[in-house]
């Protein structure tokens, strides 16, 4: 099988921690301990998010006096990947003595045309009480909204088109290397007339470019892992549900938040929708307990997953 897995950006840095490099680690190394089984058995992609840590790097960009101006998210973007990539880069060699692993700086081509453009809704960076992110906003020119109970910047996610680098990963992938890449789901680009790649200042959402690339690879699954074990209906209330099986359908039915919970089951939906295969929506140490359909919301084109095991 191949398995392409995204890891959460909030899931690697819970909301309110201090982004210290050691927790993050943490998180990362506890992620890669579900991952390992996985890489064993099967072809692996891992992708992940970067929204807490691009928005900690353009906060360090913005605070630096030597700075003309301070660095545009598509240069934040790639340094994001540099440091979350090397970090499940080494974390995977541990855990995979003898396997090939590799990280990947990659672009993700958008269009300037997106309406995402004219709307953030991407949050970035950490979370602030309402009163200090409206008094930023004044400050500093953001946009800020409201992420669950606190308030968050924003900025603009247009839709991913396509990973740059697509046919390398392929390669990659088929020379039984296990590819970390597409992190914080690439670095926005546009091409030009004449076919010349340029930066564009906005962060595209991990989750819909993690489901654009398992489609261009011909992935057999999905996983998207984060801090919560299962999706929820009416999350937030007393009377919340998790939600153990799905059909895309079933799913799309309910009311997602656009910031968060929404392009994630938007993209898992339509991977199912386009390959008929299993995507899920899970804990960050819970991959391998998913692929066996033990965990996390589990989406098929019959709202079933096999009894059999995959591992
Ligand atoms: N219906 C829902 N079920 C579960 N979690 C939800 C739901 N709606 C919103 N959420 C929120 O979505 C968050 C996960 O999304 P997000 O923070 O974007 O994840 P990550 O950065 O890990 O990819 C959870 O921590 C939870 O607060
Ligand atoms: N780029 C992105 O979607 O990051 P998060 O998963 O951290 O939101």
């Amino acid at each position: 099988m191949r398995v392409v897995v995204a890891l959460g950006g909030n899931a690697m840095l819970q909301r309110g921690d201090k982004p210290d490099a050691d927790i993050q680690l943490h998180n990362i190394q506890k992620a890669v301990k579900s991952l390992a089984p996985l890489a064993r058995e099967h072809e692996l992609v891992v992708t992940h998010g970067n929204g807490p840590q691009v928005g900690v790097l353009a906060l360090q960009s913005a605070a630096d006096q030597s700075l003309s101006q301070p660095y545009p998210f598509d240069v934040l973007g790639a340094m994001t990947q540099g440091m979350i990539g090397y970090w499940l880069l080494q974390s995977l060699q541990n855990a995979l003595p003898g396997r090939q692993v590799c990280s990947l700086i990659n672009q993700t081509l958008v269009s300037t045309a997106d309406p995402a453009f004219q709307d953030p809704t991407k949050f970035v960076g950490p979370v602030y009480e309402e009163d200090e992110a409206k008094r930023l906003a004044r400050e500093r020119g953001w946009i800020v909204k409201q992420d669950g109970k606190w308030w968050r910047r924003v900025v603009p996610s247009p839709k991913p088109a396509r990973v740059v680098e697509t046919r390398l990963i392929r390669q990659l992938l088929a020379s039984g290397a296990v590819a970390v890449c597409a992190g914080g789901g690439g670095v926005p680009v546009v091409r030009n007339e004449l076919g010349q790649l340029t930066g564009v200042e906005a962060v595209v959402d991990k989750d819909l470019t993690a489901a654009l690339l398992a489609e261009a690879l011909d992935a057999d699954a999905l996983l998207l892992l984060t801090d919560v074990p299962r999706v929820m209906r009416g999350f937030g209330q007393p009377d919340a549900q998790e939600i153990a099986n799905a059909t895309p359908m079933q799913l799309r039915s309910g009311d997602f938040p656009a910031g968060s919970m929404g392009p994630k089951v938007d993209a898992i939906c339509r991977f199912v929708e386009m390959t008929g295969d299993m995507a899920a929506i899970g804990a960050l140490d819970q991959a391998a307990e998913i692929l066996r359909g033990n965990a996390g919301t589990i989406v098929t084109p019959s709202g079933k997953y096999p009894e059999t095991s995959l591992l």
